[in-house]
């Protein structure tokens, strides 16, 4: 693997991919513009974050067997309300449709999803970053981050990396090597950039590492991927023509 850390600047203009601008949506699942599903975008982000709070309570806790089948039967009781109207796998959110690029549960940066930390993503001159901190429902080794969990950030920041050079791509390959545990409650920071000599017509060899916040120079994982762009023929065979909102469909 190739020393691990990003470039200063990388130039866009000379890359085989065209250079397309990601937009704050994708950044950003939430959004910040008018939205005409605005509010229901934002009651998503706060059930996110209510299980999230939740989640992050029933893996830390230590009552008693009573209390946690009493909260069980609570729990129990609030899938209904929320199955009264649901989506299946070939249905995208219709949340999602309302703004292009918008992922409300997607389980890296989806604020809707709660085994999402949320990863925050920054797109930068070349360098894309991710700030997240994980609880004890992410622990692999004790006091450490699961090596799946790392592997499923990673493999985000990297797609970011990708696509911030020109279409969303899907990853072909994926290489971490675990140089350190990660640490739990903890903040971190994952950076991620695109080697120009990587970049072909469909295909990038994105690069990432995971750090603390604190000492983001000390590498705990590094990683590199490749990331393609799904011809037109792929992309139909693997999510169909009417799987996708317009905007996906027109991307790939
Ligand atoms: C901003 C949003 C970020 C989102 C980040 C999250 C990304 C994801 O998690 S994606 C989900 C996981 N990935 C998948 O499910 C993909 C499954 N794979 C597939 O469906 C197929 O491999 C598919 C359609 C992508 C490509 O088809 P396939 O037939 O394998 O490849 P093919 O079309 O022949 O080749 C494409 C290019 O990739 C290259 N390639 C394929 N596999 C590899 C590999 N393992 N290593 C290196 N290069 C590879 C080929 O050499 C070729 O390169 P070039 O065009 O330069 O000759």
């Amino acid at each position: 693997m190739t020393e691990p850390h990003p470039p200063r600047t990388t130039s866009k203009e000379s890359t085989a991919i065209a250079p397309y601008r990601q937009s704050d949506a994708e950044t950003d699942p939430e959004g910040s513009g008018e939205d005409r599903d605005q509010d229901r975008a934002r009651a998503a982000r706060e059930l996110g974050d209510a299980l999230r709070a939740l989640t992050a309570a029933a893996t830390s806790t230590e009552v008693d067997a009573a209390t946690l089948r009493k909260i069980a039967d609570q729990a129990r009781d609030l899938t209904g309300p929320l199955s009264a109207a649901s989506r299946t796998r070939h249905t995208a959110p219709s949340i999602d449709d309302a703004k292009p690029g918008r992922r409300m549960y997607n389980p890296a940066v989806g604020p809707g999803n709660p085994i999402a930390p949320p990863m925050r993503v920054e797109v930068g001159d070349g360098v894309v970053v991710g700030t997240c901190t994980l609880g004890l429902a992410y622990e692999g080794p004790h006091s450490y981050t699961h090596g799946g969990v790392s592997a499923m950030l990673i493999d985000q920041i990297l797609g970011h990396a990708h696509a911030a050079l020109g279409r969303p791509g899907m990853t072909v390959a994926l290489s971490l090597r675990y140089r350190r545990p990660v640490p739990l409650e903890t903040p971190l920071r994952l950076t991620a950039w695109v080697p120009e000599e990587s970049i072909t017509d469909r295909r990038t060899g994105p690069q990432a590492t995971i750090a603390t916040q604190d000492e983001p120079d000390r590498v705990l994982v590094e990683a590199s991927g490749v990331f393609v762009v799904p011809s037109a023929e792929q992309a139909s065979r693997i999510f169909g023509d009417s799987r996708l909102p317009s905007w996906q469909r027109d991307r790939y």
